[in-house]
């Protein structure tokens, strides 16, 4: 007798679809195979395609809050101009609505787990506490430039973790964020990376985003960031960068040889005109992939089957290959990939990873005829299609519905807050 039984779903192990029974057992997978199973709570899968949850490998969560609000921007000109700006006017209790947003839509697009890096953190913690969803997170630290700027930032950040980390039953894990390269100083980013080694903790930040920050920091440190990083230590396999677009055949060598990890984030990436990464050769030099939606006023969504797609999509016209990156290897970025860059087992559907799972209804137009459920839910999902969702072994999902959260109380409580920052 199981904690829970998901009995005779279309299952996605060991990198195909199969009919199968999952048996979970508290926060934990227990038995995945085709015998007859029972459980206290039992799930009927008869109609559902069921995988890993999904990992949203980088966001800043609260962006749900600036949501359509600077649009049409490159990247420096969005952040210095507005972002920062009205970011000045936040509240912790605003972060607090604004994250319950960002879980709300996650967890209804099937994504089990995300990595943050945001301010006001303890409300962001708070909310994944609340919502019963996994989460990797960080304060975002910048010194840029000031000594005490660079105390205080590694003093938040360095609190955070030690009063978050492993909080919920493990579901937070709190690491460390310092922001990037051009915000940072190589002074700081070592203090940081040290403070890492010596908590044993990871660290995620943003690098070679944008041309611009290559050629910045080169001018600055006479040095691309890559390389820059590499020199001062800070790369190793507790370390994730996101975006890493702009990089050359050397540079992608060096965090393969260091076994850092890359996001993906190709939706950011597109609006933001940042640029598009070069994934297909990442992947094939054996770096560990993951994608991320990056933060809500970039995107505008929080929906992991769109940067699914949009990988696929990408690689193929870059390359000029239609199979560049196959299905399976894109479903594997958004899941398994995702959990391993963190450190955390999850992200498959096998016996004592953790039960973050998701059931995902087959009876769609858009899933119709079903060929194969691989190609369905790689280049036809809406990602409307999840109907249950379990994270750390409880049910957080059912029906479409989600269980632990009031949708209509957190939207009238984000779209009021539009009002403050409207005029900025
Ligand atoms: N505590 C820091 C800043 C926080 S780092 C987290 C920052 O990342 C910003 N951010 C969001 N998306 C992106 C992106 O795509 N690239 C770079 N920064 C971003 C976000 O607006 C937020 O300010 C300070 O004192 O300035
Ligand atoms: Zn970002």
């Amino acid at each position: 007798m199981f904690d829970v039984a998901i009995k005779n779903g279309l299952c996605f192990v060991n990198g195909e679809f199969v009919q199968a029974n999952i048996g979970i057992e508290g926060n934990l997978i227990a038995y995945v195979g085709r015998d007859d199973i029972c459980g206290d709570l039992e799930i009927d899968a008869r109609e559902k395609i069921v995988i890993p949850g999904l990992f949203n490998a980088h966001t800043h969560l609260a962006m749900t809050i600036f949501r359509g609000y600077a649009e049409d921007l490159p990247l420096k000109d969005w952040l210095e101009k507005k972002i920062w700006r009205v970011e000045k006017l936040l509240e912790p209790e605003d972060v607090y609505w604004g994250s319950l947003l960002g879980i709300l839509e996650m967890l209804k697009t099937g994504t089990t787990a995300f990595s943050d890096l945001y301010i006001h953190m303890d409300e962001v913690a708070k909310a994944v506490g609340e919502s019963g969803i996994r989460a990797v997170l960080s304060y975002g630290m910048a010194d840029r430039g000031s000594k005490e700027k660079a105390d205080l930032e590694l003093k938040i950040g360095t609190e955070f973790i030690k009063n978050w980390d492993n909080a919920f039953n493990g579901r937070i894990r709190a690491i460390f964020g310092p922001h990037a390269p051009y915000t940072c100083t190589p002074e700081f980013l070592k203090r940081v990376k040290d403070a890492a080694i010596e908590l044993n903790t990871y660290v995620h930040i943003h690098v070679a985003e944008t041309k611009w920050e290559v050629e910045h920091v080169k001018s600055v440190y006479g040095k691309t960031p890559v390389r820059l990083l590499d020199e001062i230590g800070f790369l190793d396999e507790r370390t994730v960068i996101a975006h890493a677009i702009w990089l050359d055949d050397n540079e992608m060598r060096i965090l393969k040889e260091r076994n850092v990890s890359v996001v993906h984030c190709p939706i950011s990436n597109l609006k933001l005109a940042s640029g598009i990464a070069r994934v297909k050769d990442l992947h094939d030099l054996g770096i560990n992939v993951c994608l991320g939606t990056d933060g809500a006023s970039s995107n505008n969504t929080y929906n992991l089957f769109e940067e699914i797609k949009m990988t696929s999509l990408l690689q193929k016209v870059i390359t000029g290959r239609a199979d560049a990156l196959k299905a399976k290897e894109v479903l594997k970025m958004a899941t398994e990939n995702g959990y391993r860059a963190y450190g955390i087992k999850g992200g498959k559907l096998e016996r004592g990873y953790l039960a973050d799972i998701v059931l995902i209804d087959r009876r769609r137009h858009n899933y119709c005829p079903m060929y194969d459920p691989l190609h369905s839910l790689v280049y036809a999902s809406y990602g409307c299609e999840v109907t249950h969702v379990i994270v750390d072994g409880e049910l957080l999902v059912e029906d479409g519905i989600v269980l632990t959260l009031d949708e209509d109380k957190i939207m009238d409580k984000v779209e009021s807050l539009k009002e403050k920052f409207e005029e900025s």
